[in-house]
């Protein structure tokens, strides 16, 4: 006798959670406060929703040598978002939208009208060559981590700690925070 033929269900097929992220934007360029609310708009289009985004704070521009108080002054802002992209494609993504907004790349941490960093992706720990998760730098910078706080007291840097224990200790150069 043959088997009765199967019945042909599948199970229902869930699409993976999208994943929780941190961008950082900084400008000091130009228009700095419309440059990063264009960013945030154009976002969506590329996949990404924010779901937060904080106040945008001030702050001197830190250089390869330390603060400087001659170059243009800093907007900085942190948004909470979520998305299906994988890590690399949420970069390219970035930085499509950096390219967007006139983003020149030259003098390392050079004055630009747009800078887009993952702070962190979920929980992973990454260390690529042309993508470390969490930002290897977001401890060090408060004008990073206040604006995170405000919109997410319980935020966690991945492998460093809660933000809140991590704010205004460690600077990439004494006096730099926000
Ligand atoms: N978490 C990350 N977010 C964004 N870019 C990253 C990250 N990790 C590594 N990168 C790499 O860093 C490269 C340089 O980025 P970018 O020119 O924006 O640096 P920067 O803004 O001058 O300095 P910083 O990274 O200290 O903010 C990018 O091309 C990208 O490949
Ligand atoms: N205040 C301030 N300084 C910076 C910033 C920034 O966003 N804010 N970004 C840099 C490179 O990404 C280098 N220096």
């Amino acid at each position: 006798m043959s088997p009765l033929p199967r019945p042909n269900i599948h199970p229902p097929v869930r699409p993976p959670a999208p994943a929780r992220i941190v961008l950082a934007f900084g400008s000091n360029l130009g228009d700095r406060a419309g440059t990063i609310r264009s960013a945030i708009d154009a976002l969506p289009a590329h996949g990404v929703t924010v779901t937060a985004m904080s106040t945008l704070v001030e702050s001197t521009a830190v250089k390869p040598g330390g603060k400087d108080e001659t170059a243009p002054r800093y907007l900085n802002g942190v948004a909470l978002a979520q998305t299906a992209l994988p890590p690399h494609a949420l970069l390219r993504a970035i930085q499509a939208i950096e390219a967007q907004f006139g983003r020149v790349r030259e003098e390392h941490w050079g004055d630009r009208t747009l800078d887009i960093d993952i702070i962190a992706y979920g929980h992973l720990l990454l260390a690529d060559p042309d993508l470390v998760l969490p930002h290897p730098r977001a401890a060090e910078r408060d004008f990073v981590l206040g604006p995170w706080l405000e919109i997410d007291p319980d935020a966690v840097l991945p492998g460093a700690g809660p933000v809140a224990g991590l704010i205004g200790r460690a600077t990439e150069f004494p006096g730099d925070g926000a």
